[in-house]
């Protein structure tokens, strides 16, 4: 995919996320009163290079985003999205089902994805560069950061079938810990803190996504992409180290 391409001709829907649509998740409170409302970062839902390979993505219900986030702050923290989690897989019943699972690559720029499980175990650090796969795993809560001074234009693959949850992120005023010009900040709505885990993005050659080949490709041959709507049958290669060890 090419970062300088018009977004808007070849998807079906595009948002945006507003300043004030993320006064929720925000470390400023009285930063952000002193701010009018503006655009935050655009997103263009179901990109698609060909008619073709958007009936692909519908009928095995899919979708391959693009969001794009300028450069900047919100005050002390660097521009980030709002930070969702994911619900648990529809087709299972069972109350341990695995929520779904994502797949992002930068396409131009860095970013900075934060992840956070679930149960507040883990927190997870993941800078990725062009080219860079970052697969967000069942039940990880997530974030993006651009702390660059460069536009970031990132793609997602995600079943569409589910809508994200943002209540969680949203009643504690954002993720364990904010990223900050002075570094991490732990975020005083939570109690206890893990120890943040800072990783390298890696290839996953058994779901095809490598670093460097872009993952639009696998648009001609969705079932590759089972694992973002079945992961309850590949809960093998989510319990293995999805990231390298950063030292
Ligand atoms: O929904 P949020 O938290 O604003 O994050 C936006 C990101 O999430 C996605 O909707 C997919 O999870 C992306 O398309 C987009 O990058």
């Amino acid at each position: 995919m090419n970062s300088q391409m018009d977004f808007s001709k070849v998807c079906t829907a595009f948002k945006t996320r507003r300043l004030y649509d993320m006064s929720d998740v925000l470390m400023d409170q009285i930063w952000l009163k002193s701010q009018p409302d503006r655009v935050l970062y655009d997103m263009y839902r179901e990109v698609h290079l060909s008619g073709k390979d958007l009936t692909q993505m519908k009928t095995h219900v899919l979708r391959y985003d693009i969001t794009v986030i300028p450069p900047g702050m919100l005050g002390p923290e660097y521009i980030k999205t709002a930070g969702h989690y994911h619900p648990p897989v529809s087709h299972l019943s069972c109350a341990d089902a695995p929520s779904y699972p994502e797949v992002y690559q930068v396409i131009h720029g860095t970013a900075t994805y934060l992840l956070q499980k679930r149960d507040l175990s883990e927190f997870i650090v993941i800078e990725a560069k062009e080219g860079d796969v970052v697969l967000i795993p069942p039940d990880f809560g997530h974030v993006t950061v651009n702390t660059s001074l460069e536009k970031l234009t990132m793609a997602n693959w995600v079943s569409d079938a589910f809508e994200s949850e943002y209540e969680p992120i949203r009643e504690k005023a954002g993720l364990l810990y904010y990223l900050t010009e002075d570094g991490f900040c732990k975020n005083k709505n939570y109690e206890q803190f893990p120890e943040i885990a800072v990783k390298k993005p890696k290839s996953y050659p058994e779901f095809e996504l490598f670093s460097g080949v872009d993952m639009y490709g696998l648009a001609c041959d969705l079932d590759k992409l089972e694992f973002l709507r079945h992961p309850e049958k590949f809960m093998d290669a989510f319990r293995r180290p999805f990231y390298e060890s950063a030292v």
